[in-house]
This record gives C-alpha cells, sequence and structure tokens, in this order.
C-alpha cells in the first residue's frame, strides 16, 4: 500500500495538507475512505489527520450480471471525496480499490468486467488514476495488512514492544488469521508454505502465521451450512437448517443471490444438530496451530465483533474481552432458547444484519484459542497503520 501516499517530497510553498482516497470492496459491501494527510518533517511520516468514511451495500459481486451497476455504485462513493476534498487537490488526490472475497470467488471474467467498470469510472473522474488503481487484494496481504494495522494501533510495533498480537477477521466471504509463531515448530509444520509470509517493518523481519480461508467467510459459509453454495433452483428450493427456529422462513441473499431458508419444521433444530451442521463445513478445512492451544490475545473485528454484539457478549461502543468459550457458552443459550421461542436473534438471516457503531470495532480474543476452533470458524482486515489521532480503526456506518 505504499503507493497510497504521495511522494514526500513537495514545493517549499505547497500545502501541508494532502488527500488519498481508498475503496474496500468487499463481499457484503464497498466502503469509501477518503483519508487527510499532514505532511510530517521530510524524515518523518505523514499524519492521518481525518478520515471520511461511507458504505453502499450490496458489494460489487452482486453485479456480475450487470457489471455497469458496480460502477454506479463507485461513483455514487466517489461524491463523498468530492465533496470531502478541495476541488483544487482533485487532481493530485489519488484513487485505489482493492476487491476482496466477493470478487475473489467469482470467476477470471465476470471479476474482470465488475474491475472494468470501475477503472472506466475512476479514469472518467477528476481524480489522479494511478497504475494498480484497481486489483483484487489476495487472502495473504489482506491478512498481513490486517496484522499490521492492529499491532500499529495497539502500540505493538514501537521499538520497546516485546511482543504481538495476532488478528482474526471474519469477512462475509473469506476468514483471516495472522499471527507472530512463538515457536519456530509452528511455521515448519504448516500444511502448505502459503501459510507464512514475510514482512519487513522498520528494520525488522517478521516471519507471520497468516491464512485466509475463501469460503469461510460468515456469510458464505452460512451458505454452505445449508447446503445452497453453488446450488440450482433457486427459485423452488427451499433450504433447511437445524440453526434456524422449527417454523422461520424467509428469504435471504449474498453475492447477488437470493435463497429461501427455513427451519426443519419435521425435524429438531438447537445447538447440538447446528453445531455438527456448521462442523461439517468447516472440518478438515480450518488448520489449527498446535501452540494456540496455550493462551494467546488475538484481536478479532468485522463480523466476530458485530455478532458478539448482537449476542449481547461486549458493548457495541467499548468492545471488550472475551474468551472463545464465552462464544460458545452463550450460542448453547441463545440456540436453545430459540427451540422454545423462535425466532431468531443468533443467526440473522435478513440481509440487513444489525450494526453497532463503534469506537473501538473489535474484541480482545484471549484464552485457548483452539478450543474455538473446534466449535467456531476462525478469523482479516484492512485498516492502514498510520499514526492516528485516535487510536481506532473506523467503524462503518451503515454495514
Ligand atoms: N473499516 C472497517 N472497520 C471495521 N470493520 C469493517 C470495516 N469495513 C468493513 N468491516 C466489517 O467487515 C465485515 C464485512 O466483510 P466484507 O469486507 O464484506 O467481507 P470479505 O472481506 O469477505 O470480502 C463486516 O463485519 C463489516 O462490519
Amino acid at each position: 500500500m505504499g503507493g497510497l501516499l504521495p511522494s514526500l517530497s513537495r514545493p517549499a510553498n505547497h500545502s501541508r495538507i494532502f488527500y488519498s482516497v481508498m475503496f474496500d470492496a468487499g463481499s457484503t459491501g464497498t466502503r469509501i475512505h477518503v483519508y487527510t494527510f499532514i505532511h510530517g518533517g521530510s524524515e518523518e511520516l505523514p499524519v492521518l489527520d481525518n478520515e471520511m468514511f461511507h458504505s453502499i451495500k450490496p458489494g460489487l459481486s452482486a453485479y456480475a450480471d450487470s457489471p455497469e451497476m458496480a460502477g454506479h455504485t463507485v461513483r455514487m462513493l466517489l461524491k463523498v471525496a468530492k465533496k470531502t476534498v478541495p476541488r483544487l487537490e482533485w487532481k493530485r488526490t489519488p484513487l485505489f480499490l482493492r476487491a476482496t472475497a466477493g470478487l475473489r470467488l467469482l470467476s477470471a471474467e465476470r471479476a474482470r468486467l465488475l474491475l472494468e467498470q470501475v477503472q472506466h469510472v475512476f479514469d472518467e473522474s477528476p481524480f489522479l488514476v494511478p497504475d494498480d488503481s484497481v486489483s483484487i487484494m489476495n487472502g495473504t496481504n489482506e491478512g498481513i495488512l490486517a496484522w499490521i494495522s492492529v499491532n500499529y494501533l495497539t502500540g505493538h510495533l514501537n521499538a520497546h514492544s516485546e511482543r504481538t498480537v495476532g488478528i482474526l477477521d471474519l469477512g462475509g466471504g473469506s476468514t483471516q488469521i495472522t499471527f507472530l509463531p512463538k515457536l519456530r515448530k509452528t511455521i515448519e509444520s504448516v500444511p502448505v508454505a502459503d501459510y507464512v509470509a514475510k514482512y519487513d517493518i522498520s528494520n525488522s523481519t517478521f516471519e507471520l502465521y497468516t491464512y485466509s480461508y475463501l469460503g469461510n467467510g460468515l456469510m458464505a459459509a452460512r451458505l454452505a451450512t445449508l447446503g445452497a453454495l453453488g446450488a440450482e433452483g433457486l427459485e423452488w428450493r427451499v433450504f433447511k437448517s437445524s440453526c434456524l427456529p422449527k417454523k422461520f422462513r424467509d428469504e435471504w441473499s449474498f453475492g447477488g443471490l437470493t435463497y429461501r431458508v427455513s427451519g426443519d419444521p419435521d425435524g429438531l433444530a438447537g445447538y447440538k444438530l447446528c453445531y455438527q451442521e456448521v462442523l461439517k463445513v468447516v472440518k478438515g478445512i480450518i488448520h489449527q496451530p498446535h501452540e494456540l492451544q496455550d493462551s494467546n490475545v488475538f484481536y478479532a473485528f468485522s463480523y466476530y465483533f458485530d455478532r458478539a454484539v448482537d449476542a449481547g457478549l461486549i458493548d457495541g461502543v467499548q468492545g471488550g474481552t472475551l474468551e472463545v468459550r464465552d462464544f460458545k457458552k452463550r450460542a448453547k443459550e441463545v440456540c436453545n432458547k430459540m427451540t422454545k421461542h423462535p425466532p431468531h436473534p443468533f443467526f440473522p438471516v435478513h440481509g440487513h444484519d444489525l450494526h453497532h457503531l463503534s469506537a473501538q470495532g473489535w474484541i480482545r480474543l484471549q484464552g485457548e484459542h483452539r478450543a474455538a476452533v473446534d466449535q467456531e470458524s476462525e478469523q482479516r482486515g484492512g485498516q492502514l497503520g498510520f499514526r492516528r489521532h485516535v487510536g481506532s480503526p473506523p467503524r462503518p456506518e451503515d454495514l
């Protein structure tokens, strides 16, 4: 992301303020971040002074059959940039868009057509469009950038810090886990080499354990649990799950497709059956690093945060600290209550999952991580790790 910042050198009489526009094209929504930076001294990094944020649902992948609508989404969001950045600065303010799991899940050709529309909207805008302005970010970079951002913002990357924290990011289409292993064995025993990535920051090299599970984001995994992922006959089929109250019936959309879902009216519902259903989706896929059996501190965000707020486990403004077993305990309580009093708080099937505006936007997960992975799926991100006046990541307003 180094290209996000224009060159640090500038003419002596030039404004100390400059801007940069970043689009996060996620599987469940497209978000614009308009950053205002102040140049530091010639040797120093710029300081992030302000951020303007706006988002639109659904994500670009919902328009795989009508790519011009993806262009329209980006054009709408660019209005925020035009309002925020003074007109005189437009032509030196760069635009970037990075797409995540929604586009990774599409065929290369369908993704290309969507990005082509975005590129077209960028090119006809009055802003600066650098090379490689529009692309799909791979899962490894997504995980690493989240790790850097969280460790930067929590002060773990400064010279005096001895340790770092791991990150768990649960998106709609993919989920990421990234941490700095304490044991050499963790690196040596990864299932495949691409679980390890080296990253250089301020004279240190970090060898990180990082992996992005495509198809195991909250929404994609939910579809897999329903047996609906890639299924045909969506017009007439109803996908049943024992994770839903028996009499529950509704429609649910993700990635541009609408699914009819229901509980199993003739079957059973509740924690145990639901757990078995979900286990089938993650078993044999999720790698469980041995060293995480011990106590570890992870920062969990995105849908981990949203679900923890919805389930009443943490405060939507303060965030909080949880152990993985707290999720399990709450899931049991809610699922078993659901069987008695339908419908549905823990498995919201409407597209508009509750969003709670928060200053923190993450939870600290500590305790036995491995236990968690047995019960629930893991892990992602995308904050930028520059010096900020406030040490917390931005939160979406209407996701
Ligand atoms: N700037 C942000 N800060 C914190 N959480 C965010 C931010 N932008 C999106 N999210 C969270 O990310 C989740 C959606 O992930 P999304 O990007 O759509 O999926 P994917 O990464 O799989 O493409 C939601 O929980 C949303 O609240």
